[in-house]
C-alpha cells in the first residue's frame, strides 16, 4: 500500500515578547508592534519590565517576563527609567531590568546602525557637507565593563569596577569584522578605547589588534582615544564604517550619533549572542530603540516611534530571518520622512499616531 506524504506542517508562527516598560516605551512599542502586524503573521505576548514590573511585583525584571524573552523567538523592548534615582539607594532600579536581561540573555553585542537619510539633513545641527553619506554601525559590547562590574558605596565613598576579559573582547571584535566584512560595508574598523589611561583600554587594544592581524587581515583597523572619537564622530562622521568599542564608551558615543540622524529619536538597536547570521538565519536577540523612557515628553503622544520601528526592521532582518520584510519597513520609514513627515523632535508637529500611519501607508 502507497502512502501518501503528510501535508508540510504551517510554519509556526514567530513568538515575540514585547516588553513597553516606562515612559514614552508602551507609546512606541504600540506603534511599531502595528508595523510589526503589517508584515507577517506574528504571536506577540506583553510583559512588564523596569519601573512598571516593579510597581507589579517588586523586582525590575520579573522571573516570569524572563522565562517569556528566554523562550521566544525575539524581544522588543520599549524603554525603562523614571528618569529619578529612588531615594533610598537600595531600592530596586528600573535599569537593571534591562542590564540584567541582556546579561541573562548572553546578549554582548550590540549594534547600532546610523544611516543620514538625505531628507534629514536640514534637522542635524551638522552642515550637510559634514553629514552627507554617512553610514556607519557601532558595535558596542553589552555585557561587560563598568555596567557589571564589582561596586559598592557608603555615605560617603562609592566606587564602580571597569573589567574585561581577553576573551569578551575577542568575540566582539569577532562580530565587528564580520560586520565590517559584509558587501555594502568598507572593511574598515575603528576600535575606540581610553588606552592612554586605562588597563582595561590597554588589554582591549592589544587583543582587538591581534585577532584583526590573525583572523581578519583583510580589515583596516584604526585605533582612537574615546574624547578623539567623541570630536571626530561630529567634525567627520563619514570617516567611520564600523565603530568598535567597549559598553559606556559605546552607550555614550551612539547616543552623540543622533547629531548626525537629526534625533535620537531615530536610532534603533539589535543586541545579539553573536555576528549576525551572514546567510539571514534566526538569531533571536533583544532589540530596541537606542532612547530611553523621555519622561519629558512621555503620554503625550509626541514621541517618535521610528527608533524602535527601525528596531523591528534589526528584529526582521537579524533576528528572524526576514530579510525582505526589514527592507520594506525600512523603505517604508524612508519613504514617509521623503514625503515631510517630522515628529517634533525633528522640527514638525506630526504625533505618535500620524507616524504610524504615515509608515503604514507607505508599506
Ligand atoms: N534602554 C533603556 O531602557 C534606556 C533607559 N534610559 C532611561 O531613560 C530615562 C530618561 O533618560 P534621559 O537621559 O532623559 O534620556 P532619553 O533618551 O530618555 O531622552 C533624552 C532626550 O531625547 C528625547 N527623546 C528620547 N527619545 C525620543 C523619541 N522617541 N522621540 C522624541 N524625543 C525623544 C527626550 O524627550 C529627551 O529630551 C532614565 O531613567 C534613563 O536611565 C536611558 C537610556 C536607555
Ligand atoms: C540600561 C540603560 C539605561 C543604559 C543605556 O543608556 C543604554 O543601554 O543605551
Ligand atoms: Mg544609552
Amino acid at each position: 500500500m502507497t502512502t501518501s506524504p503528510a501535508p508540510a506542517a504551517p510554519a509556526a508562527r514567530p513568538r515575540i515578547v514585547a516588553l513597553p516598560g516606562d515612559g514614552i516605551g508602551p507609546e512606541v512599542v504600540a506603534s511599531a508592534l502595528q508595523v510589526l502586524h503589517a508584515v507577517g503573521d506574528f504571536a506577540v505576548v506583553e510583559h512588564p519590565v523596569g519601573a512598571a514590573a516593579i510597581d507589579r511585583t517588586g523586582q525590575p525584571l520579573p522571573p516570569d517576563t524572563l522565562a517569556a524573552c528566554a523562550a521566544a523567538d525575539a524581544v522588543l523592548l520599549g524603554a525603562v527609567g523614571t528618569g529619578h534615582q529612588p531615594a533610598d539607594p537600595e531600592a530596586p532600579r528600573p535599569e537593571q531590568g534591562v542590564l540584567e536581561l541582556r546579561a541573562a540573555l548572553g546578549l554582548y553585542a550590540n549594534l547600532r546602525p546610523v544611516r543620514a537619510l538625505p531628507a534629514l539633513a536640514a534637522a542635524s545641527p551638522l552642515k550637510p557637507e559634514r553629514t552627507k553619506g554617512v553610514d556607519l554601525i557601532v558595535v558596542r559590547e553589552l555585557t561587560g565593563g563598568l555596567y557589571f562590574g564589582r561596586r559598592a558605596r557608603t555615605a560617603d565613598d562609592a566606587y564602580d569596577t571597569c573589567t574585561y576579559t581577553v576573551t569578551e573582547i575577542e568575540r566582539v571584535t569577532r562580530v565587528a569584522c564580520e560586520l565590517a566584512s559584509r558587501t555594502g560595508r568598507r572593511a574598515r574598523v575603528t576600535s575606540v578605547d581610553k588606552a592612554n589611561v586605562l588597563d582595561t583600554s590597554r588589554l582591549w587594544r592589544e587583543t582587538v589588534t591581534r585577532v584583526v592581524a590573525r583572523e581578519y587581515p583583510h580589515v583596516a583597523l584604526d585605533h582612537l582615544l574615546v574624547d578623539t572619537a567623541a570630536m571626530r564622530l561630529v567634525t567627520d562622521p563619514a570617516s567611520f564604517d564600523v565603530v568598535l568599542t567597549e559598553n559606556m564608551f559605546g552607550d555614550i558615543l551612539s547616543d552623540e550619533t543622533a547629531a548626525i540622524t537629526g534625533s535620537l529619536g531615530l536610532l534603533p538597536s539589535a543586541s545579539l549572542p553573536g555576528a549576525p547570521d551572514p546567510d539571514g538565519g534566526i538569531r533571536g536577540g533583544l532589540f530596541e530603540p537606542v532612547h530611553g523612557s523621555a519622561p519629558d515628553i512621555a503620554g503625550r503622544g509626541q514621541a517618535s516611534p521610528l527608533g524602535t520601528v527601525l528596531s523591528v526592521a534589526l528584529m526582521l532582518r537579524h533576528g528572524l530571518g526576514r530579510p525582505a520584510a526589514a527592507d520594506a519597513v525600512e523603505a517604508a520609514v524612508e519613504r514617509a520622512l521623503d514625503a515631510g513627515l517630522r515628529t517634533p523632535d525633528l522640527g514638525g508637529s506630526a504625533t505618535t499616531d500620524d507616524t504610524t500611519r504615515a509608515v503604514l501607508a507607505a508599506l
